[in-house]
Parts: C-alpha cells; structure tokens; sequence
C-alpha cells in the first residue's frame, strides 16, 4: 500500500500521521524513562510539566520555590526531576537526621564535581580528590584529611587567634583613611564591604604575597568571577556564553599558580600553609594547587560580604537600634594613649544586642538548601525510603521563617530575638525575668529557648557544619563596630538608609545578595572626627 492509498485508507493526512506516531514516542519514552516510586518514599508533588517543571521552578524562583510548591507543608517531600527526583527536607527533625555522617549520603558526591567546573581542575587532580572522599582521612584520602585539618585549625585555638588578630587589625587599617577628617565619602556601600573583605582576608589568609596586594585589579576580577559561576557551572563553551567571567578566572588562576610557584604561601597563615603543602603532598601540581584556591577564596568571602552588608543595613536604616548598639559599644571601647582600641573578645562577651542583631540577620539572609546525594537506597526516620542516585535538600529558608518555630513574629526582624536574661549570683532566669533587669543583664544566646538547634541553618549542620563560623562572626562583628562606632550614614541623596530588595531568585551560596548596591554617604561622627581607632582580637 503506497502513501497515499495508507492516508487515504484511514481518511489521515500525513500531518495527522506524523503527529500520532510523534505522540506514541512520547509514550513510549515516558513508559521507558517514568519513575517508579516505592510507596515508601516521601510523598510526590507532580508538576503539569512532567521531567523539568520543577526544574524550571527552581530556575526562576531559587531557593523561594521550595515553600511555593508544598501548600501541603510536608515536612518531606519528592520532587520528581528529569529520569531522578529531588528530596525537600523543611523539618529540624528530619534535617538533623540528614546532616549527620552517615556512610549513604554524601555531600562530597555533590560538591566536588561543581569545584570541578568552578576551578578548572583537571581529570589526574579530580581523580586525587574523589579518591575515597567519602571515607576516613589517610594517604589515599584527601577530602576527609583536608576537612579535618580546616575543621581543627579554624575551631577556637591559636592558629584562630593568630588569624582573627591579623584580619582585624588589617580591618582596622583599612578604615583609617575612609571620610578622614570632616569629609564627607560618597561610596557604593556593597563595593565598600566588597573592598575592606577582600583586602582584610586576603592578607591574613594568604599574608604579604597574597595575589590582590600584588595586582588590586584582581579584586574586581575575584568579584566578576563570583558573579559569573552560574554561566561557568553550566559550562556550555564557556569562553564565549561566560566569557566575562571566564576571563576574569584566567587571570585569578594564572595569579594564584604564580603564587604556589613562587612560594607566596610560607609566609601564609597556618591555615593557607597546611593545606596547600598538603593538596602538593597528594599529587596536585603547582597549576592546580594555585586554582584549587579559588575555592577557598569563595567559603572565605562569598558569605562573610552580602552578611556584613545586611548587618549594617539593618543596623543603619533603624535610628533607634543604632543608637543602642552606640550605647552598648562605647561600653566596651578602651582607650589606649590617644587610640580608641576596639577588643572583637569584647564585643563577642559583652555586646549581646550587636550578636543578636547579626544572628537575626542572618537568619532573615540565609536560604542555602543543605545537598547531599544517595548514594544507596537509605531509610530515614524508620518511614522515608530515599533511593540511591538521588539527591536530597535541607530547605533551609523555609524553616528559617517557620512560625511553629520561631513563633508568630517568624517573618519580622527581632534584633532582640537572640538575647536572654543572664542569670547572676546564682539566680535562674526565671527570677531574673521576674526582677525585670535591666539590658545589661542580657547575654547573647544560640538560639531562642525551644527552637532545635537544626532549625537554624545559616552555617548547615552536623557533618556539614561551616568550619570558619567562628572566624566569620568575630569579622563580621569587628566590621559592624567600626561603622557605628566610627561613622554616620545616610543616602546619596539624603535620608536614612532605606533596606535594599533581596534577590530571593539568584541562586546563592549560602545567603542572599541585595537586588542593587545602594549609594550612601559615608562621615565621620560628630566629636569623633580625628579619633584614630584600633581593632584587636
Ligand atoms: C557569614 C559567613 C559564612 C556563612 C553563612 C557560611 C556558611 C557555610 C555553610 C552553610 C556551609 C555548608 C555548605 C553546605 O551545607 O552545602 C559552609 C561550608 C564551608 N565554609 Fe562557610 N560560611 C561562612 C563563612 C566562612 C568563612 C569565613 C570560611 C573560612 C575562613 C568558611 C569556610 C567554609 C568551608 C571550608 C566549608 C566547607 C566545609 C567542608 O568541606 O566540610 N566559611 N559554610
């Protein structure tokens, strides 16, 4: 039967032909590539768009499409994506049980493949890392030696010291010369965090041959890159769809190999030394010693900057807040022969209003969704079956705002939210609340009596717990003092700081950047004009 007698058999024309066979495809690919779910997994919220409908809802609303798409509030659930799925996790309770080691999930299956893309290492130094990165540290194990030793060397010690001392004295030396006298500075207020982080970490971390001192054009190239690494992760010929910030990592990676070349790193901080003599001592070249930095540059900045932005926002674009905080820190600045001398200890243990401000902040901030993959089918919780070769997210944005956590005001900013009253003498805090004593009885806490310590994820959890929090609260404290202490703010164009928008779509690494910079004017205050400030640890 030719063409025509078929078509003309059934009364079909070819379109309609085409057409049907097109549709029985479909079926047939969708029978072959369906997932089948084990009623034991977690329940499934099907898209109208099968394969990449959450997909695309995680591209357009980022971390924000987690609470869009369970009105269910399941404190688990599946989303299936392309041939896998992706497990949610917004319950303190399940997350607590995720985040810890267990032998079927790994964080590393998911992290190194994108340190892959983001620092160009090759096969020979991608076969070093994920050799046995998932087990205990030893010769042929590099990630569990390399977290070990960040983990001890920036937990509370003296090569912590050692850092935080030599960071926020650079700090310090950075603002020496910002609206000097009685000028007053306009300046982009996120480029300013940008430059005094940058500056500040560079040198502690990697000390005077550090890659920025040599060429401050890195700076911005540093930043460029950052911006980039959604273009580079996709990494689709990436030279021509990222190119800016494909050009900008050129730069940086040539500059930090030159730095491992030249021996730049012995005079580092403790930190910078170890773990660059140990990625050599396991096999990287010199080449890819310096990229593997890139990395490193981005745990240490990419949080510690939008942080400290928000911190001083909130802080600034609230008069009476920011005359408590004035009050509370002027308690605590020494004055040491003509230098007011600010100690981060000080503010750490007796400025409870400044470490409550910057916990809340950061809980408002911080959306990072907690990955790791299954590797094996793995029962949670005795009830969720997780099939391996999938991945599984603690949703941390949704349960930062959960008001059977947090209570009613969930959704509002609290700068008091992490203080309680300090029992003394021997008294509960019960008496204290019933005596009504004053502020300075108050103590900064970890957390809000009642709310589950996995509940606040702003550094992750359990195995995954950021190693360089301490370092990052003492900055970022040290960086927030020296501003309200040191100086007044307000709009470019007049006015009090209004709060910029969040950029809730993007991505982050951890916590959200502002949608723009905002323009400010930068001055000393009044009777502190030609004060000359000092930061210790
Ligand atoms: C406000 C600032 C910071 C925030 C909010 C933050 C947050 C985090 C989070 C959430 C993780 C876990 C990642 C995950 O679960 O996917 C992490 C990991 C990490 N952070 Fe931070 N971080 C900050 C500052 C720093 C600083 C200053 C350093 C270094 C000095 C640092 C070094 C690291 C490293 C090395 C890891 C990887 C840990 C591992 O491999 O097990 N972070 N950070």
């Amino acid at each position: 039967m030719d063409d025509k007698s078929f078509t003309g058999a059934f009364g079909l024309s070819n379109t309609s032909i085409i057409f049907i066979f097109a549709i029985l495809g479909i079926c047939a690919l969708h029978y072959h590539f369906r997932i089948r779910f084990d009623p034991r997994e977690p329940p499934v919220i099907h898209h109208p768009v099968p394969y990449v409908g959450h997909i695309w809802g995680m591209f357009k609303y980022g971390a924000k499409y987690f609470q869009i798409v369970n009105p269910q509030n399941y404190p688990i659930y599946t989303l299936p994506t392309l041939t896998s799925r992706t497990y949610i996790t917004t319950s303190p309770t399940l997350a607590s049980l995720v985040q810890r080691t267990h032998p079927n999930l790994s964080f590393y299956s998911i992290i190194l493949p994108i340190t892959q893309r983001l620092c160009a290492l090759d096969e020979p130094t991608m076969r070093i890392v994920l050799a046995n990165a998932n087990g205990k540290p030893g010769p042929e194990a590099l990630m569990p030696e390399m977290h070990e030793m960040i983990t001890s060397t920036l937990g509370p010690g003296d090569a912590l010291r050692e850092l935080t001392g030599s960071q926020v004295a650079e700090m310090g030396r950075l603002f020496a010369p910002v609206a000097e006298g009685e000028e007053k500075e306009v300046l982009s207020l996120y480029g300013f965090v940008t430059d005094v982080f940058t500056k500040a970490n560079a040198w502690a971390l990697y000390g005077p041959q550090n890659v920025f001192r040599r060429d401050p054009g890195l700076i911005r190239d540093f930043w460029t890159y950052e911006g980039g690494i959604v273009g580079l992760l996709a990494d689709v010929v990436p030279w021509v769809t990222a190119r800016k910030a494909w050009l900008a990592r050129e730069r940086l990676m040539k500059a930090f190999e030159t730095y491992v070349a030249e021996k730049g790193y012995e005079e580092a901080s403790t930190l910078i030394q170890r773990r660059v003599e140990m990625n050599r001592r396991h096999g990287f070249s010199v080449k890819m010693a310096g990229h593997a930095e890139l990395i490193m540059l981005f745990g240490v900045l990419g949080n510690a900057v939008p942080t400290s932005f928000w911190v001083v926002t909130n802080i600034f674009s609230r008069p009476e807040l920011l005359a408590e905080l004035r009050a509370e820190l002027e308690k605590v600045v020494r004055e040491e022969e003509g230098v007011r001398v600010v100690s981060v200890t000080a503010l750490r243990e007796r400025c409870p209003l400044l470490i409550s401000t910057m916990r809340e902040t950061m809980r408002v901030i911080a959306i990072l969704a907690s990955v790791k993959y299954v590797l094996e089918d793995t029962l949670i919780a005795d009830k969720y079956l997780l099939k391996a070769n999938s991945v599984v997210q603690i949703a941390s944005g949704v349960t930062h705002i959960d008001e059977n956590i947090w209570g009613a005001d969930a959704k509002t900013f609290n700068p008091r939210r992490f203080m309680a009253p300090k029992p003394v003498n021997g008294s509960t805090e019960k008496e204290v609340i019933d005596r009504k004593e004053p502020e300075t009885q108050q103590s900064a806490v970890n957390l809000p009596k009642g709310v589950p310590s996995a509940a606040y994820r702003v550094f992750g959890g359990g195995s995954v717990i950021c190693p360089g929090r301490h370092f990052a609260q003492n900055e970022i404290a040290a960086f927030t003092a020296m501003m309200v202490l040191g100086f007044d703010m307000e709009e470019a164009d007049g006015g009090r700081i209004r709060l910029p928008e969040k950029d809730e779509q993007t991505v982050p690494l951890s916590v959200m950047k502002p949608k723009k910079d905002i323009q400010v004017r930068m001055m000393r205050r009044e009777g502190f004009e030609n004060v000359k400030w000092e930061m210790e640890l």
